[in-house]
């Protein structure tokens, strides 16, 4: 898949404060590409510096073989973390005013948003004031902005944040369906589920450095394992001693087997000892959310179990 942006090296320092040390990473056409990591490792400092709301101190970032203050910022959308859009203005005309403000003509932006308003359940409310909009339907306006323009790059900032289920649906589908269009996504979210549900490849950073970048099947190769959760009167050293368990997590009653490397699943559940006592049995890989939590959290225990039988 082509490349449309390609970041390489990025340093950015406050105040002497190193915050991003030296970032790389790729985002293709057609892809959509999550960049993760805890509360102030770097997120929407990169992203800033994509956008030209700040420059590197070093490093390059690339789109359309175009770098620095040569990038047609026109062509890439932004939903930015902070939301909020002009008062006094109805929803119509801001959304047109940004679509001129990246050079799209205004037939083809009133098309589009009447489209997006439909979509999204606003239909009828071009004329209404965007300060009388609920948070949520504040929010989809400003989504449809992001997109209205049809950018081949979209970045989109903690999107689903302050949407209900509903509209995070909506939301979805139509992230999705924008990547399978074409357009090269740059996602940021907290919610791994969604993540997880949604990207093609991730990139998560700490403490300014790059942690992981792959595919979604190669980071779920590398760190998940399987894990069986068992309910159930049982010793640590009775479930410690089964075959195939490289560690076990105890809270009272309930116990979770962690599973080595490349465990057949169907195979080791036929394997269980009749002695262990089970009132209720789950067998899951290990999800985006507790590889998120092993990793920021600094206890590695995932990345070693699967070097350790690797
Ligand atoms: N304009 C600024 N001036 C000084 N420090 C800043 C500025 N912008 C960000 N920082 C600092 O840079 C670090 C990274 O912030 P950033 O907002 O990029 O993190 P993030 O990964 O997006 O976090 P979050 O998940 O909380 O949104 C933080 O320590 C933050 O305090």
């Amino acid at each position: 898949m082509e490349v449309l942006l390609t970041v390489e090296g990025l340093e950015k320092s406050f105040k002497e404060k190193k915050i991003l040390k030296g970032i790389s990473f790729e985002v293709r056409k057609g892809e959509i590409m999550s960049i993760l990591g805890p509360n102030g490792a770097g997120k929407s400092t990169t992203i800033r510096n994509i956008m030209g709301i700040m420059y590197p101190d070093a490093g390059s970032i690339t789109f359309h073989h175009h770098t620095g203050k040569e990038i047609p910022r026109n062509k890439i959308g932004y939903l930015p973390e902070e939301r909020g859009l002009y008062k006094n203005v109805n929803v119509m005309d801001i959304l047109l005013y940004l679509a001129e403000l990246k050079d799209y003509p205004a037939d083809k932006a009133k098309e589009r948003a009447l489209h997006y308003l439909k979509k999204f359940d606003l239909e009828g409310k071009e004329k209404v004031n965007v300060e009388e909009l609920s948070k949520g339907m504040g929010q989809k306006v400003q989504f449809i902005s992001s997109i209205i323009h049809e950018p081949e790059l979209l970045i989109l900032d903690e999107p689903f944040s302050g949407l209900d289920p509903v509209s995070q649906e909506l939301f979805k589908e139509e992230i999705r369906s924008l990547a399978d269009g074409g357009t090269a996504i740059l996602l940021s979210s907290h919610q791994m589920n969604l993540v997880e549900e949604m990207c093609d490849r991730l990139f998560m950073i700490q403490r300014g450095q790059k942690v992981i970048y792959g595919t979604l099947d190669e980071v779920k190769k590398e760190y998940a394992n399987f894990k069986c959760t068992i309910h159930g009167k049982n010793s640590y050293q009775d479930l410690e001693g089964i075959e195939g368990v490289q560690r076990v997590e105890q809270k009272e009653e309930v116990s979770i087997l962690y599973l080595e490397k490349d465990i057949e699943p169907a195979l080791w559940i036929k394997n269980i000892p009749n002695n262990i006592h089970i009132q209720e049995l789950k067998l899951n890989r290990i999800s985006l959310h507790e590889i998120f939590i092993d990793i920021a959290t600094d206890r590695n225990l995932l990345k070693e179990a699967s070097e350790l039988h690797a």
